[in-house]
């Protein structure tokens, strides 16, 4: 089984605009919709799509965390999340005929006690991988992580700020930077495929067993001991690309879980992703008969 771990929940809110925004006037709107998201939240939401055992925890406050917690309870997903005194945030993302904007909160304070709640929570369910993604909120930082990761015989798996992974002490089986995260974790420019290979191969060897990074119009890479795998994009209309990392990540976490190869694992994220991306919102489109697009997903080895 799959724990998704999210410190930083979010009701995320997503708002189509028939028109660019302006400054000094009224953007109107005919659209909208909330999603229960923040990272790991998204992976347990795709991972239960894909008909992977999963259960999702964090911390949750306020009426938005009651809200978060109401949409998790109409999913599929196990969710045991801990409460804490302050407000779950709101995420607002702003789709208009002129791009994607997305507003993210920093969060309330979270406090230690809280991390010990969501480790006993962990330790009662006994994932066999825990996934650790989304920002750190205030009152946490690398250590949290690292306690988490170190605190049962789980293997873990990190979708953290490029600065956060750089200052990981303890063993992890994968992360899942994009291209600014690789770069922030690597010191290195990264602005085509090349040089993302170049730095994930570098994260890799600082002690990552893999390292799966998304990198949007060119597709995705993974790092493994023995090589790097490129896989492009697929050819989809999108509409938000937000919740794009964490279907790429389910994808190779759900393919991981059924004992298939790097190369099946990258094609699998790749296709999740292309499904997400068609969809507004986090919330987890129809995941069934992705074998197609899955094959149509070629792999290159470096
Ligand atoms: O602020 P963070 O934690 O880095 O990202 C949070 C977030 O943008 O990530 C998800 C998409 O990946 C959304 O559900 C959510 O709003």
């Amino acid at each position: 089984m799959i724990a998704s771990v999210t410190l930083n929940p979010a009701v995320d809110y997503t708002v189509e605009l028939s028109e660019p925004l302006t400054d000094g006037a009224v953007a109107r709107s005919d659209e909208h919709r909330y999603d229960a998201g923040g990272k790991g939240i998204n992976v347990s939401k795709y991972l239960a799509e894909l008909g992977v055992e999963t259960v999702a925890t964090g911390v949750a406050g306020g009426f938005l965390g009651r809200s978060l917690l109401e949409r998790l309870s109409a999913t599929s997903i196990d969710a045991d999340f801990v409460e804490i005194d302050g407000e779950t945030r709101l995420n607002t993302t702003l789709l208009g005929p002129d791009g994607e904007y997305k507003v993210n909160q920093n969060g309330p304070q979270v406090a230690p006690s809280a991390i010990e709640e969501i480790v006993d929570t962990l330790q009662g369910h006994d994932p066999e991988t825990v996934v650790i993604a989304g920002s750190l909120p205030p009152g946490t930082g690398p250590e949290t992580i690292d306690r988490v990761a170190a605190a049962g015989p789980w293997e873990t798996v990190v979708d953290v700020g490029g600065a956060t992974l750089a200052d990981l002490e303890a063993e992890y089986a994968l992360c899942k930077p994009n291209h600014e995260e690789l770069a922030a974790a690597t010191g290195r420019r990264v602005d085509d495929v090349q040089s993302a290979i170049a730095a994930a191969e570098e994260l890799q060897a600082a002690g990552f067993e893999r390292v799966v990074a998304s990198l949007g119009a060119d597709g995705a890479i993974m790092a493994t001991p023995d090589r790097t795998l490129h896989a492009p994009a697929a050819d989809v209309d999108v509409v938000d690309t937000v919740g794009a990392g964490d279907a790429l990540l389910s994808g190779v976490l759900a393919a991981r879980a059924r004992q298939e190869s790097d190369a099946v694992a990258l094609r699998s994220g790749v296709a999740v992703a292309s499904r997400v991306v068609a969809v507004s919102g986090t919330r987890a489109p129809s995941l069934t008969g992705l074998r197609d697009e899955r094959e149509s997903i070629s792999v290159s080895a470096y």
